[in-house]
């Protein structure tokens, strides 16, 4: 069959002309709930073992959630011994509450009473499909057969929690679930209905959960169906209204936002956005959006590479690296003009004591989610002049004057078009070497000394010292000047080097293993009216300018 279009279904807008939320900001952290360990785990090509279970349980809460959905306990052996493992174990931190999922079925319902007994706090989160699709082709049954399924369970919920016999504080969960594919007043209907069988109160609310089960529809709509069911709701001040959204149109964290704006006040999702098909609503990405924006997420992002490292050894999934906040390439710039904007925000934040993040192409400091050490910008052959610059900078410690950025920009260049690939650092740092520091010397200075002297109060610098040229023989040189390039420059008169005109200078400190020394950047224009860098290193600041000097003059005669 022809691929076609024309046998899909559009999703049907909702009616809400004087909807509310578009105006709205967020403000403050909703009520998180992981379903790491229930949704993320049923969508795993194998599925958490117990120890794998534990170690994320444990790194859940040590991020902070304070509600966990541990798992559906009656659906088979291994769900069920976990459950009892977490309890028995005591693996529960007291203000952590453990959410356990199950349909809403008699025989299942009850297994889940047996599986949490003892626990401290537990949610009881039972659901059923309510959507038209599904009532026709799952359920075949109308809405009110639906309503049934979830009433006679919220009831039988009611009455076990009734005969418990133990100290466990039992809330409960309902979800309508396929709730965006569900007339909206079809949706309002079944959970009052479940909130006046179970007896919820404002003093002992249900959680309404309302997942985006298949994501079916543009976040806008997604939000207008909350808005409408938070309006709606009957038993509004009994109910605690919870969102789950799944990302089919990789659109899980915007639908999330906006479901919040609408007046969802719980969210549920995974770290990273594990889950079923494309997944759940990424957690990890909705924290750290409010976090940019001054809300503080109340959940500690501030060690994303671990988090990463246990969800990466736990799930076997991978992360891509564009996922926001933790991909492997979400700090880095290539581009030569984000590169140069990147540099100069960094040093607009060091020179201006500005107490904001103020970096362009930079939405969150590296450092606050425990990346600082990664490479930020990166070399390839669509990188500026800013960029390479940087690298030799922040990697190397070679603070290259700004006159000569376009020089070394342009081997870097060809080096990458000659490799067809990014450069490492390494690899530029090679660059660098192989032009300035190991160029081949034509003129070598075999012996120098360079002094000082007072004549009639004016200080002079004399430079003495013997070249060879070619590797023959040597011929000593004599000049004197008011600096070491001065007096250099008028040594080197004697072989005709003068022909060169000196055109800047600029020097900086740098550290070679224990010792520090001096580097100078020289610039020299050629007799072709060209100019050239040259480079040069000495624990004698005057030697590194000559050295300098001389090395610009050899790259320009090679
Ligand atoms: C969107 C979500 O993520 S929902 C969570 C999904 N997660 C899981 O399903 C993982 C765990 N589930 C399981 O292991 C199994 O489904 C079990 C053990 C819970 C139940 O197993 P089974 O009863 O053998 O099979 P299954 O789940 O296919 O049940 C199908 C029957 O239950 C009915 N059913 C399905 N969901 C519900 C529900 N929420 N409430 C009431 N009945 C339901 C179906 O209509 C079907 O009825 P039929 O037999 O009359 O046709
Ligand atoms: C069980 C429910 C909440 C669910 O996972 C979904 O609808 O996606
Ligand atoms: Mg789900």
């Amino acid at each position: 069959m022809k691929p076609s279009f024309e046998k899909y279904i559009p999703f049907k807008q909702i009616n809400l002309p004087d909807r509310q939320w578009p105006n709205n900001t967020i403000t403050k952290a909703p009520i998180w709930c992981s379903v790491d360990l229930r949704d993320g785990n049923q969508a795993l090509v194998d599925p958490m073992n117990l120890e794998e279970k534990l170690e994320f349980f444990h790194a859940l809460c040590d991020m902070g959630f304070k509600e966990i959905e541990i798992g559906f306990p009656s659906a088979s052996e291994t769900e069920y011994e976990i459950c009892r493992e977490l309890i028995e174990n005591n693996h529960i931190p007291d203000d952590v509450t453990i959410q356990v999922l199950v349909q809403a079925r008699e025989h299942l319902i009850r297994k889940t009473f047996e599986a949490v007994k003892g626990a401290k706090n537990v949610i009881v989160h039972f659901y059923n499909s309510t959507s038209t699709l599904q009532r026709k082709v799952v359920f075949k049954t109308d809405m009110d057969g639906v309503i049934k399924i979830a009433v006679d369970g919220a009831k039988l919920i009611k009455q076990l929690t009734d005969e418990y016999d133990g100290d466990t504080n039992f809330r409960f969960e309902y979800s309508p679930e396929s709730f965006s594919g569900t007339e909206p007043e079809n949706a309002v209907e079944i959970c009052d209905r479940v909130i006046e069988a179970l007896g919820s109160t404002a003093e002992n609310k249900l959680i309404v959960n309302l997942p985006n089960t298949v994501e079916m529809c543009t976040p806008n709509t997604y939000a207008d169906q909350i808005e409408y069911f938070v309006r709606n709701l009957k038993h509004r001040d009994a109910a605690i209204i919870s969102i789950h959204p799944h990302n089919d149109r990789g659109c899980g964290v915007a639908a999330g936002e906006l479901a919040l704006l609408a007046g969802a006040e719980r969210v549920e999702g995974t770290l990273f956005g594990n889950g079923e098909r494309t997944g759940n609503m990424d957690i990890v990405t909705m924290g750290l959006n409010m976090f940019t924006q001054g809300v503080d997420p109340k959940l500690d992002f501030s060690n994303l590479p671990k988090l990463r490292e246990i969800y990466e050894r736990c799930t076997n999934m991978k992360i891509d690296p564009r996922q926001p906040y933790i991909g492997e390439l979400v700090f880095t710039a290539f581009s030569g003009s984000h590169q140069d904007a990147i540099n100069k925000g960094m040093k607009y934040m060091k020179e201006s004591g500005t107490d904001y993040w103020e970096i362009p192409y930079l939405p969150i400091d590296p450092a606050d989610v425990g990346r600082e050490y990664e490479p930020i910008i990166r070399i390839n052959s669509q990188s500026g002049k800013g960029g390479a610059a940087f690298v030799m900078n922040n990697n190397f410690g070679y603070d290259l004057p700004k006159r000569m950025h376009p020089e070394f920009s342009k081997l870097v260049q060809a080096k990458c078009e000659e490799l067809g690939r990014e450069l490492i650092p390494k690899e530029l740092f090679e660059v660098f070497e192989k032009n300035y520091l190991e160029h081949k010397q034509k003129y070598v200075l075999s012996s120098r000394k360079i002094y000082e002297e007072s004549e009639n109060g004016n200080d002079y610098v004399h430079f003495k010292g013997k070249m060879k040229i070619n590797g023959n023989e040597e011929v000593s040189l004599s000049g004197v000047g008011n600096g070491p390039i001065d007096a250099f420059f008028n040594a080197i008169k004697k072989v005709g080097l003068d022909k060169y005109e000196f055109i800047s200078y600029s020097q900086h400190a740098i550290s070679q293993g224990s010792d520090s020394k001096a580097v100078s950047y020289i610039e020299l224009k050629k007799p072709d009216g060209k100019n050239i860098f040259g480079i040069g290193i000495d624990s004698n600041v005057n030697v590194a300018s000559v050295l300098g000097v001389l090395n610009a003059i050899n790259r320009a005669e090679a």
